[in-house]
């Protein structure tokens, strides 16, 4: 069976895919001083608690975090006696085409993004991932990644205000139910809330606009249900849209090397 590793700058998931579906799925927060024989603790205490008898056979991973990326490959040899694929380093061939300016390192989760919308939707994409940063990675036609935007986290935002106002409290997103805030927590949730609607709508529509085309809108990550709620602001939310693109790419690259 085939191990996905998605780290993100927050959390790192892992799913095991036996070919057909994800059958376990567990998160952790990404460290990098975690060493391969800690990892491999806490998923296989898991699995054995889930009573979950996977034979991981293949392993893939994406990381926006390069330094973690070295013990991923040693639990991955260690533990599962593979080589694991590296989105991003040269052995690890895209389905799609990447089109940016020479010598733009593109974060591995946009580029898994990009090709699993595409595997899912087409071309024509804007694909809007809430993590730690909030990305708009932008897909043609023939499925290509032609770059996007890159704007600051939700819970980042809301963050940097706790950090740098001394009476500003720290608070949890959530939507609040009138724009107009009559309390300082109400009023900061107002403005990361509604600000990102703001933001997203804005982005998005000027991304049609310069792209002179219909584009379909599909949000995924930490914080996606979140916007979900009623605003019409995208057209399929997607809940494991990074560890789909996994496997796409995944079997991809088997293909090719038995072909
Ligand atoms: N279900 C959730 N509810 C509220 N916040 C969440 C949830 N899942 C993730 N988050 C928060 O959303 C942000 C992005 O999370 P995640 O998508 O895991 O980021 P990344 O992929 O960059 O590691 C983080 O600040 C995380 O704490
Ligand atoms: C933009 C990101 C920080 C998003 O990371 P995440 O929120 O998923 O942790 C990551 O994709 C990254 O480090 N990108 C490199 C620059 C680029 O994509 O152009
Ligand atoms: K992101």
């Amino acid at each position: 069976m085939l191990l996905c590793i998605d780290c993100g700058n927050t959390n790192t998931v892992f799913s095991i895919w036996d070919g057909t579906s994800f059958i376990a799925t567990w998160r952790t927060s990404t460290e990098h001083q975690r060493t391969a024989d800690q990892y491999y603790v806490w998923l296989s205490t898991l699995m054995n608690f889930q009573k979950i008898e996977a034979d991981i056979t293949e392993v893939i991973i994406s990381s926006t975090v390069p330094r973690v990326v070295f013990n991923l490959r040693v639990f991955s040899d260690r533990y599962f006696n593979c080589r694991p694929l590296v989105v991003g380093k040269p052995e690890c061939r895209l389905p799609v085409d990447v089109r940016v300016d020479a010598g733009t390192q593109v974060g591995p989760d946009r580029l898994v993004n990009t090709v699993a919308g595409f595997n899912k939707y087409g071309g024509d994409l804007i694909v809007v991932d809430f993590g730690t940063a909030t990305t708009f990675d932008v897909v043609d036609t023939d499925g290509a990644y032609v770059g996007g935007v890159i704007a600051p986290g939700v819970n980042l935002s809301l963050q940097a205000l706790h950090e740098a106002a001394a009476a500003l409290p720290h608070v949890d997103v959530t939507k609040p139910a009138r724009v107009v805030g009559t309390n300082t927590v109400a009023c900061m949730q107002s403005g990361v809330f509604w600000g990102y609607v703001g933001l997203v709508n804005g982005v998005c529509a000027r991304i049609k606009e310069e792209r002179a085309r219909p584009m379909k809108v599909i949000s995924t990550g930490g914080l996606a249900p979140l916007f979900q709620q009623g605003d019409a602001l995208f057209d399929h939310f997607e809940d494991d849209l990074t560890m789909h693109g996994l496997t796409v790419i995944h079997q991809y690259n088997k293909e090719l090397g038995s072909s």
